[in-house]
């Protein structure tokens, strides 16, 4: 299907919006009146600009409050029609958006408005232009799209049709199955934005968090599958007013708008989601970084037992847990993840369909080949089969109280939240959980965590929602047999390597739990799920960019210890780390 972007859903001038959406690989574009009101170019040159990028103007908008009002009003309407009507020739665009009135002063008389919106249609017909009547959430009397389908068909005329947008429709909760009994020729243009499930006034919600399909809560695809059943074949709108959006890269925006679309097609072809090969756990993470770092793998039970034949890589284990060491320079920083994969070459493939980064890689002779995609962070993730482990020669000495690892986190650039949701479920298969809000001493902190079926891969997104300076830690979890143990030795041995925990949180756990006493004298955090499902865990300091987690997973617990989150994030600050 043919796939159009509005030029609001991007940042960035006219001509900077019209050359990311087509570096994108759109098809057209939908030209927001705003963009064009402080484009410096005439319409002309818009339309020869666009043409050059091999863009189709599909849809000029909006055009506001027409509909519903007293003669004299109507009379001033029809003239501020003709003026965009000279000016979409101008553009070379024949579709204009009407959306429905929202003035107070709007009359509530279908046959009245029914009679304008013909009107203007007739009007229209007579510059070759066609309108595209869409019920905005918040319009006056006419804000459900069976409404405006209403009115639509009793205007009659060839040259209206209803544009659906799937924002309007799911925000007020309508069903979306009464777009089938609408003529698929009378679907003019649809619409597709999502948005996250938010308890606020509609046209705030609208006007500030829409996101791309599969970035919020909506089934954005259920609207597209009822259009093309009732018939329509138009492109495939997105229409997103967001606030990251507007201040983001507009090429990135862009062509995240695009692997939404295509993850949506998929979706629509396939009666389900595309078919993500799923990584099933974690082969390695990799730190650039050596003495401190090595110091601290050692402190925690590591051993190195490998190095690789070519490249300044040393590979430590400890039970199933392999990291690798990379003194390429820089400072300590988590660089990739290895995950292992039942179809590396069709993971990489399945990545790059939806636009994600392929690495090229260099290897010697006789060296695993090993897949590479960059994540939205930029940390590369490769996907393995059993081979790459070879390469180091390990020497079999991975005994200790680690077994895996449990999770890692990485930190999402700022405005690019959206991004990682998209790109972790379609392009790694993983499935999010609800994401949260945490308090940071400076700021707030959003995180979200996804995995895999039977949780094999967890990976957390956490990104600086408000002040603070960002969020740059990354840090790997370890999973541990028995965390106590763990932290009993580590106390002893190492003060200071652990952050030190504020006999407040003991006093508040104390009162929510029959909290272990060990659990305030080793300074571990824990949580219970409503199952009983436990979770015992801490944190190490810093080093660089990253620190590591040591964690214990009791009866089926299923979460990340988000509650005691602020915990870490405060002691940090007051020198812990
Ligand atoms: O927020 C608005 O006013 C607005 C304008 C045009 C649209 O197509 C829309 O969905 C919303
Ligand atoms: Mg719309």
């Amino acid at each position: 299907m043919r796939k159009s972007i509005a030029t609001v859903s991007v940042s960035g001038t006219l001509t900077e919006k019209l050359e990311a959406i087509a570096a994108a690989g759109f098809d057209g574009v939908e030209i927001f009146e705003s963009d064009l009101l402080v484009c410096p170019l005439p319409p002309e040159e818009i339309r020869a600009r666009a043409a050059d990028l091999g863009l189709t103007i599909d849809l000029y908008q909006p055009f506001r409050d027409f509909e519903s009002v007293p003669d004299d009003v109507l009379t001033r309407n029809l003239r501020r029609a003709e003026h965009k009507f000279r000016l979409m020739e101008r553009l070379g665009a024949d579709l204009l958006l009407v959306c429905s009135n929202v003035s107070p002063g709007a009359i509530g008389d279908d046959d009245l408005a029914a009679g304008q919106l013909r009107l203007l249609a007739e009007r229209a017909a007579e510059h070759g232009i066609r309108i595209a009547y869409e019920a905005l959430a918040w319009g006056r009397h006419v804000n459900e799209y069976l409404h405006a389908w209403r009115l639509v068909r009793l205007a009659g005329h060839p040259g209206l049709g209803v544009c659906l947008d799937s924002f309007h429709i799911l925000s007020r909760g309508s069903d979306p199955i009464g777009i089938e009994a609408i003529p698929g020729e009378k679907i003019f243009f649809l619409q597709l934005a999502d948005a996250p499930r938010l308890a606020m006034d509609v046209l705030q919600w609208s006007r500030h968090h829409r996101c791309f399909p599969g970035q919020g809560t909506f089934d954005v695809a259920g609207v597209a599958e009822h259009a093309l059943n009732a018939g329509y074949a138009g492109p495939l709108s997105l229409e997103v007013f967001n606030d990251h959006f507007r201040q983001a890269d507009a090429r990135r925006t862009a062509r995240d708008g695009m692997r939404s679309l295509i993850a949506l097609e998929s979706t629509l072809e396939h009666g389900g989601p595309a078919r993500p090969i799923v990584p099933t756990g974690f082969a390695f993470a990799e730190l650039a970084g050596t003495g401190e770092l090595g110091g601290m793998l050692t402190a925690l039970g590591f051993a190195r037992t490998g190095r690789h034949p070519t490249k300044p890589v040393e590979l430590w284990e400890q039970g199933g847990a392999r990291l690798l060491l990379n003194a390429t320079g820089g400072e300590p920083a988590l660089i990739a993840i290895g995950l292992d994969s039942p179809d590396p070459a069709g993971a990489v493939e399945h990545a790059e369909s939806l636009l994600s980064p392929v690495l090229p890689r260099r290897r010697g002779p006789g060296e695993a080949r090993l897949d590479a995609i960059a994540a939205p962070d930029g940390t590369q993730i490769f996907f393995c089969d059993d081979s790459w482990l070879s390469d180091f020669a390990p020497d079999g000495r991975a005994g200790g109280e680690i077994t895996g690892i449990d999770h890692v986190a990485l930190a999402q650039p700022r405005h690019y939240f959206d991004e990682a949701e998209l790109f972790y479920r379609t392009v790694l298969g993983l499935s999010p959980q609800p994401g949260l809000e945490l308090p940071d001493p400076y700021g707030l902190l959003r995180s979200k965590a996804m995995s895999s079926p039977g949780g094999g891969v967890r990976m957390v997104v956490n990104i600086a929602q408000v002040g603070a300076e960002g969020v740059p830690w990354q840090h790997v979890a370890l999973a541990c047999r028995d965390v106590l143990a763990v932290a009993r030795r580590l106390r002893a041995e190492h003060p200071g390597l652990l952050l030190p925990i504020p006999g407040n949180y003991y006093d508040d756990l104390e009162a929510r739990h029959d909290a272990d006493p060990e659990l305030r004298r080793l300074g571990v955090l824990y949580d219970r799920d409503e199952d009983g499902g436990e979770f015992l865990h801490l944190y190490t300091v810093t080093v660089g960019r990253v620190f590591f987690e040591l964690v214990q997973r009791i009866g089926g617990y299923d979460g990340y210890g988000a509650v005691n989150a602020p915990i870490r994030l405060a002691v940090r600050h007051s020198g812990g780390g």
